[in-house]
């Protein structure tokens, strides 16, 4: 049986990712896709409340304040949250795109300790687009943009259709959310990954 390639590199066909002409301007916040996500939703009280916004090309930016409830070990913050925080990043990616995509792989490389107070500086871009498979990369480094490197990830995410959403997640939170009379909000909330 042939499984999913692992592979992290693009195929040599692949293409460069195109910015949306809708994507907002560098520097101007997303805006949360959904408001109980884990990573950005303002009416997730366990959330990280991440605030992304559109970079240069096909990027994104955020801050991730590392908080007591994120910590892993005493003062540091848990490595599981850091990737949450990468994830969310690397997701955004997708309304630059305007492509409704899930993550399929995460790989996470923790280079130095993060400790409960940092200012985590996340950075996320497209690297090249393959059919329905996209290539990104994220850095988060401490204290500011170009401050010492901490964690780092490769992902490929997956395009997918709206039902990858409306038939897989539970059926309460997908007529809660459909139901939302901001149809800007009910968009967003199936175009990109809950
Ligand atoms: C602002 C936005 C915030 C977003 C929050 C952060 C993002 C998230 O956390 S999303 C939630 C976590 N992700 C998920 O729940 C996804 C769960 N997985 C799935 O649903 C499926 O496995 C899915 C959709 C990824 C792929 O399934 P499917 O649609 O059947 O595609 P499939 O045909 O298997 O694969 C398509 C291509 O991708 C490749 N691929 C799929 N999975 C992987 C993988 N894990 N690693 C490497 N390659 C993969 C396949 O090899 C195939 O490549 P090719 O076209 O060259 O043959």
């Amino acid at each position: 049986m042939r499984g999913p390639t692992t592979s992290l590199t693009p195929p040599a066909d692949a293409v460069a990712p195109a910015r949306h002409s809708g994507a907002p301007a560098p520097g101007e916040p997303l805006g949360s896709h959904y408001d109980h996500c884990f990573g950005c939703g303002g009416k997730q009280p366990h959330g990280l409340h991440l605030e992304i916004r559109a970079g240069e090309g096909v990027s994104a930016t955020a801050v991730l304040t590392v908080r007591e409830e994120h910590q892993g070990a005493p003062g540091l913050a848990h490595g599981g949250v850091l990737a949450a925080a990468l994830d969310e990043t690397l997701g955004a990616l997708g309304w630059m795109l305007r492509t409704i995509a899930v993550t399929g792989r995460l790989e996470t490389d923790f280079v130095r300790p993060v400790p409960v107070g940092t200012e985590l500086h996340l950075r996320a871009e497209v690297t090249a687009v393959h059919g329905r498979k996209i290539y990104a990369t994220a850095a988060g480094r401490a204290g500011g943009p170009e401050g010492p490197l901490a964690v780092r990830a490769a992902a490929l995410f997956v395009a997918v259709e709206v039902e990858h959403f409306t038939e897989n997640g539970r059926d309460e939170e997908i007529r809660a959310a459909m139901a939302d009379p901001d149809q800007v909000r009910v968009v967003r909330a199936f175009e990109v990954n809950p």
